[in-house]
């Protein structure tokens, strides 16, 4: 497996001999990243978010349980998941471990073997749930985000530009005339259509907080957090030029010989509800439609 993609094992131990056992036994299959007290196991855990963390339960100042309440409580780590190693090796100690939140416990001595396995075995379960969020925020056909996910993150990045009074520009581009497109070429042809549509957003779409997603059937939606109308409008007018560079033929269109799609977009105003916003977008995409389609219109202050 080529080591980028090798998933992260994060060992957390006082015990130096543990910690080097541990880690000869995981290198060979994981990145293994090592901490020798609770403190450094939180700082690596922020830091380099592993997928999974051995953990053991009895350290100085900071013990294991209070290392994984810590986890739980801070967003960017409370999903990792957690295998305690611990020297407690009574029923009631491991059931403990399990009902605070361990994925799973194991007893020290440790067996290398059952070490592994249970890794192994964990680290699969994370790989599946990701995938499974993976595939629950995604468009199948165009790989952008879904819908579902644009309106996770729109409401979150609306509460993010009312506090911080940051600007906070949204634009909804629909293909043009795409009816006509699909009973003139063909439904699959229309489907690498908007394929295409969606390669052009992601391209111009480049901030790492902006944000790309499928609303419905033609129809793509914008997010650009910290970002003014100009540079918002300039970002739409940068997919249409590139969609215009493809010149993908629509012989049906009333738009244009090729494929176009018309958009429109808002900029955060004082006061206005996340609801206000999108229907503010969607008003200027039906002054574009209107006025005769491949065209942006934004709303002015
Ligand atoms: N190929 C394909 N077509 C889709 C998909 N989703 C929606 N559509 C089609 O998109 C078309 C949208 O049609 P309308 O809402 O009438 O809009 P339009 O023809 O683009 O007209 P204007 O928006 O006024 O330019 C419908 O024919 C849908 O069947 C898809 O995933 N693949």
């Amino acid at each position: 497996m080529n080591p980028v993609e090798m998933q992260k094992v994060l060992i957390a131990d006082d015990d130096p001999v543990n910690r080097q056992v541990l880690a000869e036994l995981l290198k060979p299959e994981y990145t293994v990243l090592l901490a020798k007290n609770g403190e450094q196991a939180l700082e690596r855990a922020a830091r380099h978010t592993p997928d999974l963390i051995l953990l053991d339960v009895m350290m100085p100042d900071l013990d294991g349980f209070e290392v994984l309440r810590r986890l739980r409580a801070d967003p960017a780590t409370a999903a990792i998941a957690v295998i305690f190693i611990s020297g407690l090796d009574r029923p009631e100690d491991e059931a403990n471990g399990l009902k605070v939140g361990a994925a799973d416990y194991i007893a020290k001595p440790f067996n290398a073997t059952v070490v592994m396995a249970r890794v192994a075995l964990h680290l699969q379960v994370v790989r599946q749930q990701r995938l499974l969020e993976h595939l629950a925020h995604v468009d199948a056909l165009t790989g952008l985000a879904n819908r579902r996910r644009f309106d996770e993150l729109y409401e979150a990045e609306w509460q993010r530009a009312r506090r911080a009074g940051s600007p906070l520009s949204l634009a909804l581009v629909d293909v043009d005339c795409f009816k006509q497109y699909n009973d003139h070429y063909g439904h699959p042809a229309g489907d690498r259509a908007l394929r295409a549509v969606a390669r052009m957003a992601s391209s111009c779409v480049r901030r790492p907080a902006d944000l790309a997603a499928r609303y419905g059937g033609e129809e793509l939606v914008l997010l650009m957090p910290d970002t003014e109308a100009a540079p918002a409008e300039h970002v739409v007018q940068c997919m249409r030029a590139s969609l215009a560079a493809q010149a993908i033929a629509h012989a049906a269109s009333a738009a244009a010989p090729v494929l176009t799609f018309s958009a429109g977009g808002a900029t955060l105003a004082e006061g206005e509800t996340a609801a206000e916003l999108f229907a503010a977008a969607d008003a200027q995409l039906y002054r574009a439609k209107h006025a005769g389609r491949n065209r942006v219109e934004w709303r002015q202050r």
